[in-house]
């Protein structure tokens, strides 16, 4: 398949590639007919070409890992149709029809899978493309923001913009987090308070942000770029959960059972 990314200025993106399967949109289950990315939102490519002459058009193909390049006079998107069935598609964001708690309790992510690649095994996917997308907050008698937890899935998070709610300083736009397997994890000491703190009345989160999370049953392996060449590590990323005090009160007793 071949695709061009036009952009103007230094831009950054995320890929994620998957080698075994195809992703799809996760069965809906009992939500039913609709809801989260719903397919009439997919756009596909209609018949196109463009015939241009581009001195030294740089044409990249990857195969086995490794990226070739090659050189041409002319644009290759001078094909008008084509017969088969893989094309690519582009899904805008904002358009995913969100579902959440609205009693209690904070929702497995997975109501937020865009799409999903599923393994053999079945309920585990080789990845999960999953959004944290604007909503309205409600629940009551919870700790609403993500819980302090272990995943057997590798957590990898990314930034498009805005903020995450869970870790507003630190972590940027374009930057990344990487929670491995059974890798215990949370939120900042900052979010922990605030939370705790805070009234519950139906409050908004996530405006203005769009923070997502590739999810796999797999490891992630961190090559030699990403951990000294580009010299972008945070290192004292740990810090952020040093504030966090113990609570634990054997006499606590919930106000509602
Ligand atoms: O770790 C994270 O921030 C991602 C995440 C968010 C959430 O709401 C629940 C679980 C989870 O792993
Ligand atoms: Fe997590």
């Amino acid at each position: 398949m071949r695709f061009s990314v036009s952009v103007s200025g230094s831009t950054r993106g995320y890929i994620l590639e998957v080698f075994a399967a195809h992703f799809q949109l996760p069965y809906l289950g009992p939500i039913g007919a609709n809801g989260l990315a719903n397919p009439r939102d997919f756009l596909c490519p209609v018949a196109w070409y463009e015939d241009k002459d581009v001195k030294g058009y740089q044409v990249v193909s990857k195969f086995q890992g490794h990226l070739f390049q090659a050189e041409q006079n002319h644009s290759p998107f001078d094909v008008v149709g084509w017969h088969g069935s893989y094309v690519p598609y582009k899904y805008n964001l904002a358009l995913f029809m969100v579902v959440n708690a609205v009693q209690f309790d904070h929702c497995d992510p997975s109501i937020f899978t865009v799409l999903t690649c599923p393994s053999n095994r079945p309920g585990t996917a080789i990845a999960d493309f999953v959004i944290f997308p604007p909503r309205w907050s409600v629940q009551e008698n919870t700790f609403r923001p993500p819980y302090y937890h272990r995943n057997c899935m590798s957590e990898f998070m990314g930034l498009i913009f805005g903020n995450y709610e869970a870790k507003k300083e630190g972590f940027q736009p374009g930057g990344a987090t990487l929670h491995s397997v059974m890798t215990p994890h949370g939120p900042d000491t900052q979010c922990f308070e605030e939370a705790t703190n805070a009234t519950l009345c139906p409050t908004r989160v996530a405006d203005g942000t769009q923070a997502f999370m590739f999810e796999s049953s797999l490891s992630l392996a961190v090559t030699k770029w990403g951990e000294e060449t580009c010299q972008k590590l945070d290192k004292n990323y740990y810090k952020c959960w040093q504030g966090l005090k113990k609570h634990f009160n054997p006499k606590w007793q919930p106000d509602v059972l």
